[in-house]
Parts: C-alpha cells; sequence; structure tokens
C-alpha cells in the first residue's frame, strides 16, 4: 500500500489497529479489533471486525471524487442494509461514514486449517489440494453448494442482483454460505439480469474449480430452484423458469463470444 493511502486512511482513523486484508481497483479492506461503538454480542466474531474504505483517486477531479465515491459507498451500504432486514445472510452492518467512505462490517468467516479465510473458494480449493476425490464431492459439499444456491435464490426473488458472484465473494461462517462485496449490485427484476449474475458464478467456478464443476454448478442451481419453489405463491417457479430460460441464452452468447474470440 502506497504512503498516500496510508495517510488517508490514518487521518480518518487515527489510533485504529488496521491490517490491510485486500487492496483491490476500488477498495481497500482491512481487518480491526476495535469496534466503534460498545461491542455487539450478536455479531458472529467478536473482536474481529472488517474496515472497507474507498480512498480518492488522485487521476479525478477531487469533487466528483468524492462524490462517486460517496455514491458507491451508500449504494453498498443500503444494499448490505436491506440485505441484513431480509435476513439474507450477509455481513452486519456496523457503521457507515458516506463522506469519508468508510463501511465498518461485521467481519465473517473463519481461518482454515492452511490459515486462509474460509471462502467458498478457499475451502474447496483446500479440499481439492488436501483431501481425496470422494471427499470433494461429498455430502457436506454438495449441503454448501445447495446453500449457496438457495442464497442466492433468495437474493433473486428479492430483485436484487449481486452483480460480481464469485466463490471468492461467497464466505462460509460455520458451514453456512454468506455474501459478501456489494460494490457492483443493483435491483432488478428482470430474468436477464438474474440469468447474467448466475452465468457470472457458473464461469468462475468453471475456472477456479475446474475438475468438479459440472457437479458444483448442478447442486447450486438445484439449491436456486428448490428456493424459487418455496417461493411459489409469489411466482417463484415461473420466475425460476424464466431465469433458467435466459441462462441457455446468456450461454449461448458466451460461447458464440469465445468462439470468435
Ligand atoms: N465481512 C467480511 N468478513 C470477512 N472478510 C471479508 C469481509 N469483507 C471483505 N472481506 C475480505 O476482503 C476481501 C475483499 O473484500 P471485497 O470483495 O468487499 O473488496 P473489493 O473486491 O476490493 O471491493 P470492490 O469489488 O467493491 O472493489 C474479500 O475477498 C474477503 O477476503
Amino acid at each position: 500500500m502506497t504512503d498516500r493511502l496510508v495517510k488517508e486512511i490514518e487521518g480518518h482513523l487515527p489510533h485504529i489497529p488496521l491490517e490491510i486484508v485486500s487492496q483491490g481497483a476500488e477498495a481497500l479492506v482491512f481487518q480491526t479489533s476495535t469496534h466503534p461503538y460498545i461491542d455487539d454480542p450478536y455479531l458472529k466474531n467478536q473482536k474481529k471486525y472488517i474496515v472497507k474504505f474507498r480512498p480518492s483517486k488522485p487521476y479525478r477531479h477531487p469533487i466528483i471524487d468524492a462524490s462517486i465515491n460517496k455514491t458507491r459507498t451508500i449504494g453498498e451500504a443500503k444494499f448490505m442494509t436491506k440485505l441484513n432486514k431480509l435476513g439474507i445472510n450477509s455481513p452486519s452492518i456496523i457503521s457507515v461514514d458516506y463522506s469519508k467512505a468508510i463501511i465498518w462490517m461485521e467481519f465473517l468467516g473463519s481461518e482454515l486449517t492452511n490459515g486462509d479465510i474460509s471462502s467458498f473458494k478457499n475451502w474447496l480449493w483446500y479440499l481439492e489440494r488436501n483431501e481425496s476425490e470422494a471427499k470433494c464431492v461429498d455430502e457436506q459439499v454438495e449441503q454448501v453448494c445447495k446453500k449457496v444456491g438457495e442464497l442466492i435464490g433468495k437474493l433473486h426473488m428479492n430483485d436484487m442482483i449481486h452483480g460480481d458472484l464469485t466463490s471468492s465473494n461467497i464466505i462460509l461462517q460455520d458451514f453456512e454460505p454468506a455474501l459478501i462485496d456489494f460494490g457492483l449490485s443493483s435491483y432488478s427484476g428482470l430474468a436477464e439480469d438474474k440469468a447474467v449474475d448466475l452465468y457470472v458464478l457458473e464461469r468462475a467456478i468453471l475456472s477456479t474449480h475446474s475438475v468438479f464443476s459440472d457437479t458444483y454448478n448442478g447442486w447450486l442451481l438445484e439449491g436456486y430452484g428448490s428456493i424459487h419453489k418455496q417461493y411459489s405463491k409469489q411466482g417463484g417457479t415461473k420466475k425460476y423458469a424464466e431465469t433458467i430460460k435466459k441462462l441457455e441464452d446468456v450461454r449461448l452468447r458466451g460461447r458464440k463470444r469465445s468462439m470468435l474470440g
């Protein structure tokens, strides 16, 4: 991390111990042991919190830059608040400072035995590297994949689109999946948008967990379908059929694009 970024975050949060977790194009993500108020006993992890900060971009006009960061922080925080309200597994928001582009949130997940965070991706990789083939497709993996599908089903039944569904944006907390990273999220009831969300995850699974991708993707869609069945009174069965039909179109477009290079 550059000195400029260190200074910027230290200026906003003096005396708060911050440990960098990730530096993306859009945001810096830190882990901290400090809760801004009084510790909340309902949070899954005590003494461990996440601070997501969108730093200023020196190549943008400062007023436009501040406005973009503020809008994106508000967008992400609102989306998370709605998820929290609907009971769709995701980090609880602890505090948001729109003008400083900071979201303080619940830390989800734990360390795998190799020290990596228990994202869906890291867990599947861990199994692939350390366990037998049978273990990579055992009942527990099936359950987790189906739960991931159910989670996305709930999201889509509420006309919410993640926008960046990858196996690293799904964190396992005691084998219960939760969604993170809503920087590209949006709201849409269109089957096309939901199909693209599913397609992004399908492609991510194919490229990151290629050996068992067909099995994993099959289970994910089973879970996705089962939630829609549960929501049949709200039109879930019809919505599922429309989204899956669109998913076939999106896959076809993807194949055509890759054939054309
Ligand atoms: N609530 C959380 N609990 C535990 N770890 C988290 C949490 N939020 C983020 N992380 C960790 O930080 C990493 C980066 O977070 P995130 O994906 O939100 O940032 P980003 O991709 O840089 O953001 P953006 O896509 O908005 O630019 C995640 O992959 C995960 O390892």
